[in-house]
């Protein structure tokens, strides 16, 4: 109950509806129970003395308590409906509120079809349980509690007799719900797993079928639906140790009734109404306990469940808002960003070293800094810390003086916009596509951003322009033109702050060189981070470091970098390799003489 407890937040402002459902359940219930006592009223007191003037009003009573009975039945029904739903939908927003909010360490982690699952299986499970299977639990209980009182005043010894059987009864439903709750929670992980491998195949695809690796994807496929179809054997193979059990013991009670009943009506010591009223009576009481094992069924299954939200619900966010979080002014902010000191290590992989160690930069407002390393040198933890997608481990990086663990996170993040290597688009037209940061933004505004990222030609072509459906249910797109349409999507805000994390490698040389003149001409006077694996990319950049391993092992300007011997300047001779000339003109004679000297 402590789940159901803890999930009280999403359904107790709607007490009225979960009381109307309790109650409607519990007097419709009690009215059920009136039916065998009408039948032993027809049997002792008419039909045995043969007095018939009383059957009319009798079967009156009876039709007027069927209408009773059905009113609150459907307050029952009505209430529990509207409880289940307003939870459900209610737990969907907020599981979605918290998947929002959650930072992006949880999501190096998540998997997609797990969290799918949560936000509808799980949700789903829990609002039949609050919406129905709740009321059905207490239902049983309270024609436990009403059946036996009025079965207690008909003859309390016979009824003793049968409560006897009762704590055998709930023996066996405990054991049934501790047996059956594990295997709940592993079927609700193996569905998890399932999807996962359904939603990762369908997305990988392409990379599947090229490598012609569909045999080894069923592969993996199978042994999941196996563990999934074994989960479920399982639970048949307890459902069928319990069914016959809990069968057998009812109806024991049914026989014993009839077996010592019968012999007091013929002994006289019990009229044949109140045999029949109590058999009747036994028989109602019975009924749901047959079902017990659904319903405890159906709290188990909704236990699991809300296991596996609030564990979502409660999850720690990583990087978050403090208490006296500051809102920067848009008109203030210049865009002075500075790290001093900064190591950091992702606290998931404490098997490799610090991702960025001691790193330091001065980036004054307006200033364009390029990135160059190796692959996992860190240059994308770097340009991830100012965004705060992580807090920086040690050191101290500041906005403006100001450190960015202050700077309210929406706040933070509305000033910079950042380009990814993998262009994310939605499944929606270009135009929404393009405005997704700035949905305020006129066409103007959209089409400029489009042509500054010499997008526009490419647009224009598409057979509904601008309205083009793109992403998973539209037109496919080629890897440069969607890296176009994320790089418009960044200069539309005109951020104070621009990042371009390998944002341009899959252009040809041309096109990036006339995105890096238009993000010249709009970003004049803003910061821009830069990260590539080309020098064309990168050297006009105020300054350039170059990492290695978290470690800052070169920085300055493109022209004293070719002067050095190290990282920067073979990365120049091999990508220039073809063209001798131009190295030539770059590279110092005055360096080229120096190491004729040393390695002559
Ligand atoms: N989310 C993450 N969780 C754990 N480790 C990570 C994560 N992101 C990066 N790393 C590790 O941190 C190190 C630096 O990675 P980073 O992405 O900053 O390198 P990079 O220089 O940008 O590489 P690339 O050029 O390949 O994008 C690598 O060893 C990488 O494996």
């Amino acid at each position: 109950m402590d789940i159901f407890r803890a999930l009280k937040s999403y359904y107790w402002q709607d007490k009225g509806f979960l009381w109307g459902s309790v109650v409607g359940l519990a007097i419709a219930t009690a009215l059920g129970l009136v039916y065998p006592l009408l039948l032993r009223t027809l049997i002792d007191d008419m039909i045995i003395p043969s007095e018939y003037s009383g059957v009319l009003g009798l079967s009156l009573a009876a039709v007027g308590i069927i209408f009773v009975k059905a009113g609150f039945q459907y307050v029952h029904g009505f209430s529990g409906g509207r409880l289940g739903n307003r939870l459900a939908y209610r737990l969907r927003n907020g599981c979605y509120e918290k998947l929002q909010q959650l930072s992006f360490s949880y999501y190096d982690t998540a998997r997609t079809g797990d969290l799918m699952s949560r936000l509808t299986a799980d949700i789903e499970g829990i609002r039949n349980f609050i919406g129905f299977g709740f009321a059905q639990l207490l239902n049983t209980a309270f024609l436990l509690l009403f059946g036996f009182t009025m079965m207690f005043f008909i003859d309390w010894k016979l009824t003793l007799m049968i409560l006897a059987i009762i704590p055998v009864l709930g023996f066996v439903a405990i054991r049934f719900e501790q047996n059956i709750h594990p295997v709940f929670r592993s079927i609700r992980s193996a569905v998890g797993r399932l999807t996962v491998r359904v939603q990762e195949n369908i997305t990988g695809v392409r990379t599947v079928k090229s490598f012609a690796r569909e045999p080894f994807e069923i592969n993996k496929f199978v042994k999941e639906n196996t563990d999934y179809r074994d989960n479920h054997l399982q639970l048949a193979g307890v459902w069928a140790k319990y069914f016959p059990m809990i069968e057998f013991i009812a109806n024991l009670s049914v026989a014993a009734l009839l077996l010592v009943g019968g012999w007091r009506v013929i002994d006289n010591t019990l009229t044949l109404g109140d045999l029949v009223a109590l058999t009747g009576m036994l028989g109602l009481i019975v009924a749901p306990l047959w079902t017990l094992g659904f319903q405890i069924n159906n709290y188990t299954q909704s236990k699991a469940s809300g296991e596996r939200l609030l564990e979502l619900l409660n999850q720690p966010i990583a990087v978050k808002n403090n208490s006296k979080a500051l809102v920067l002014d848009n008109n203030e902010v210049k865009g002075h960003i500075r790290y001093e000191d900064v190591s950091f290590r992702y606290t998931n992989r404490d098997d490799l070293p610090s991702a960025l160690l001691g790193f330091n930069l001065n980036a004054p407002a307006g200033s364009v800094i390029g990135f160059l390393g190796g692959t996992g040198s860190g240059k994308s933890t770097a340009v991830g810390l100012l965004l705060r997608t992580y807090d920086v481990g040690e050191g101290s990086l500041t906005l403006d003086g100001i450190d960015v663990r202050h700077i309210e996170l929406a706040s933070l993040r509305s000033q910079t916009a950042i380009v990814f290597q993998e262009s994310f688009l939605f499944s929606t037209t270009i135009k929404e596509n393009i405005s997704y940061g700035f949905p305020n933004a006129t066409s103007e505004e959209i089409e400029e951003a489009a042509r500054l990222a010499q997008a526009e030609g490419f647009i224009r072509e598409l057979p509904l322009g601008y309205d083009t459906i793109v992403g998973e249910r539209g037109m496919g797109l080629s890897g440069g033109q969607k890296q176009r349409i994320a790089i418009a999507r960044a200069l539309l805000s005109k951020p104070k702050i621009l990042i371009l994390d390998d944002a341009t490698s899959a252009l040809d040389m041309e096109t990036e060189h006339e995105i890096q003149m238009a993000i010249r001409q709009v970003m004049a006077g803003r910061t821009v981070f830069m990260i590539a694996h080309r020098i064309s990319t990168l050297r006009r950049a105020d300054e350039i470091v170059v990492l290695e391993r978290g470690h800052t092992i070169q920085r300055g300007t493109h022209d004293k970098l070719v002067r050095q011997p190290g990282l920067y300047r073979e990365t120049y001779r091999i990508q220039y390799a073809d063209r001798p000339e131009e190295l030539d003109a770059q590279v110092d004679a005055s360096t080229k003489a120096s190491e004729r000297r040393v390695t002559g």
